[in-house]
């Protein structure tokens, strides 16, 4: 199988890219940089034929779609900072990479008859209720540009092709890249008491696990749209926060706090992320670990790393 994926310097591209290679597929990485070393992650040394791509460029997703001749693409590049993505002079951008850039990579496959794994969001759903979203819930409702952006991009995958996977991931975390538990990590050394909110639920995704059940659902036939976290139950910020200061060892002390509380930020965050999965199970993959289990293996890595 020879596969393209999109977005290979960041966190969950870098992760699928070397999961790949460690099945010994035939693999070409691809992102914006004219150039890509590869990155050290304390378990593999990402080493694969780049090509340098901005999938905004319609005649350039065209141009390399056909050199390469991918049996399939995934992809994983995307404008992922949900803030910066409401300011007025970024929304053309955020469109054009999110939506269009997705529209023109099915387009693409569509042409040369290769499969498209798009990884989407729990952001296309409104965010209300309590009860875990379908993943073939068609009731959308993105409550900020990113998700709006990443619905154009599902609905353009949805539209032209039919050898599709749409797999919806939250709350990511990887090595290669900027995350929540980066952040707590980096904030809590300095500060002793932190405030999290407690009302916005969800379960988070360790991109090496998910990179596993990609690998493996890339090579059935089994389209469709997916959820895919980690397993081990849908939890708040504020019980990630405190579950990630205990495995670090660290007794910095966290308040739970409502979001109304804690200030609007600048795009509006969904209070149900719950993502159902059984889907995974009945179609035969595997789900991944616990996200406990994962938070300790990542914990772990980064020490390895520092
Ligand atoms: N990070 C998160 O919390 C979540 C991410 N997702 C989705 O998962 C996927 C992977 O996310 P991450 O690995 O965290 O993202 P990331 O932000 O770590 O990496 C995205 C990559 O896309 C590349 N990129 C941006 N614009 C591009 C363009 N015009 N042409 C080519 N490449 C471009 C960037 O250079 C970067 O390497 C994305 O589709 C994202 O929307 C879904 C839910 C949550």
């Amino acid at each position: 199988m020879r596969a393209l994926v999109t977005g290979v310097a960041g966190q969950l591209g870098h992760d699928v890219v070397n999961e790949l290679l460690r099945r010994g597929e035939e693999v070409i990485g691809s992102d914006l940089a004219a150039t890509y070393s590869g990155v050290q992650d304390g378990t593999a040394v990402t080493t694969c034929r780049y090509v340098p791509l901005d999938i905004t460029d319609r005649a350039a997703v065209e141009r390399v779609m056909r050199e390469v001749k991918p049996d399939v693409l995934i992809h994983c590049a995307a404008w992922t900072a949900v803030d910066a993505a409401e300011d007025a002079d970024k929304r053309e951008l955020v469109q054009k990479i999110n939506g269009l850039g997705t529209e023109y990579l099915a387009a693409a496959c569509r042409e040369i008859d290769a499969k498209m794994m798009y990884i989407s969001t729990d952001y296309v759903f409104s965010g209300q209720g309590t009860a875990p979203w379908e993943p073939d819930c068609r009731d959308f409702d993105p409550q900020n540009v990113y998700g709006m952006t990443k619905l154009y991009g599902e609905e353009a995958v949805r539209q032209q092709l039919s050898k599709y996977f749409i797999v919806r991931i939250a709350w990511v975390f990887g090595v290669n890249g900027n995350n929540f538990i980066k952040t707590m990590l980096r904030v809590g050394a300095t500060h002793p008491e932190l405030r999290v909110v407690n009302d916005q639920i969800g379960t988070p995704t360790y991109t090496l696990d998910l990179a596993v059940l990609l690998a493996d659902m890339v090579e059935t036939e089994k389209y469709g749209t997916y959820h895919a976290t980690n397993e081990g139950g849908y939890i708040s910020w504020y019980e990630f926060a405190k579950a990630i200061f205990e495995e670090a060892g660290m007794d910095t002390k966290v308040t739970p706090v409502t979001t109304a509380e804690y200030g609007q930020s600048k795009a509006m965050r969904p209070f149900n992320s719950r993502l159902e999965k059984k889907k995974l199970r009945e179609q035969g993959f595997t789900p991944l670990p616990d996200w406990r289990d994962a938070l300790h293996r990542y914990v772990k890595l980064l020490r390895e790393e520092a």
